[in-house]
């Protein structure tokens, strides 16, 4: 029987993969049990407050258009339209790429994306955002997250703050779904706010 004493850096990622695997699970039945009722006002109404100097003409905000138990982006979407604020919403350009952005005011149609998500229409102009909301499915005030599985938003992340003015990233979820320590591994790009329905948590990164 073979057997080893210090863990490689393979059985490493294997190990933090099952982790995540089990926590997300663990994390989807939770949300599943959640009451909504009221989270998506409540998370606008703390938007709109801790990123007033983040909400101005000429920045821009993604947000992300609800599916399944998410939290409900509508009312911060309806929210900064009514401000004159620009948002935009992710689409998939591949698996394996970062997200792109492109336009989107509440109102306006959403056509579905090639991945089970609703999207803009494919000739609304690709757009850099500011200010990321990020859907989360677990958190922890590491600023750590973890979403849908893919990868995508820590590779989106990771290109967005290589080049360009910086991005200011924060998570949305609901206050219940705050772990001790979310499992991680070496891609994950730390969050640099959770706003809950409860509270806009500020990650300090020291
Ligand atoms: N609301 C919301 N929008 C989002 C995300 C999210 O987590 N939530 N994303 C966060 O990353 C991106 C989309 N991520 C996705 C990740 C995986 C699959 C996926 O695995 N879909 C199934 C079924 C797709 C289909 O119907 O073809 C699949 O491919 O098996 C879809 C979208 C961008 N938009
Ligand atoms: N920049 C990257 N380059 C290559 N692989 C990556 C990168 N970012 C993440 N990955 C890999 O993608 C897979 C999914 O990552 P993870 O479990 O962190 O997704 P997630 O953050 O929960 O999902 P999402 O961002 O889509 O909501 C992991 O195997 C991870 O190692």
């Amino acid at each position: 029987m073979a057997s080893s004493q210090t863990l490689s850096p393979q059985s490493d990622a294997d190990a933090v993969a099952e982790a995540k695997r089990a926590a997300r699970a663990a994390a989807r039945a939770v949300r599943s049990g959640i009451d909504p009722n009221g989270a998506g006002e409540a998370v606008a109404k703390l938007v709109l407050e801790s990123f007033a100097d983040r909400l101005a003409p000429e920045l821009i905000v993604s947000a992300y258009w609800p599916r399944g138990d998410e939290l409900d982006t509508r009312p911060i979407l309806r929210a900064l339209a009514a401000r004159g604020i620009r948002t935009c919403l992710p689409v998939v350009a591949g698996r394996g790429w970062p997200l792109l952005f492109k336009l989107w005011r509440d109102g306006h149609p959403l056509v579905p994306g090639g991945f089970g998500v609703m999207e803009p229409m494919a000739e609304a102009p690709v757009v850099r955002p500011d200010l990321l909301l990020v859907p989360l499915l677990a958190w922890d005030r590491q600023g750590y997250r973890l979403g849908y599985g893919a990868g995508y938003y820590d590779r989106t992340l990771e290109a967005l703050r290589l080049e360009g003015p910086p991005v200011v990233a924060a998570g949305i979820g609901y206050a219940a779904q705050e772990l001790p320590a979310v499992p991680r591994d070496g891609y994950d790009q730390r969050l640099d706010w959770i706003v809950t329905e409860q509270a806009a948590v500020r990650i300090s990164k020291d």
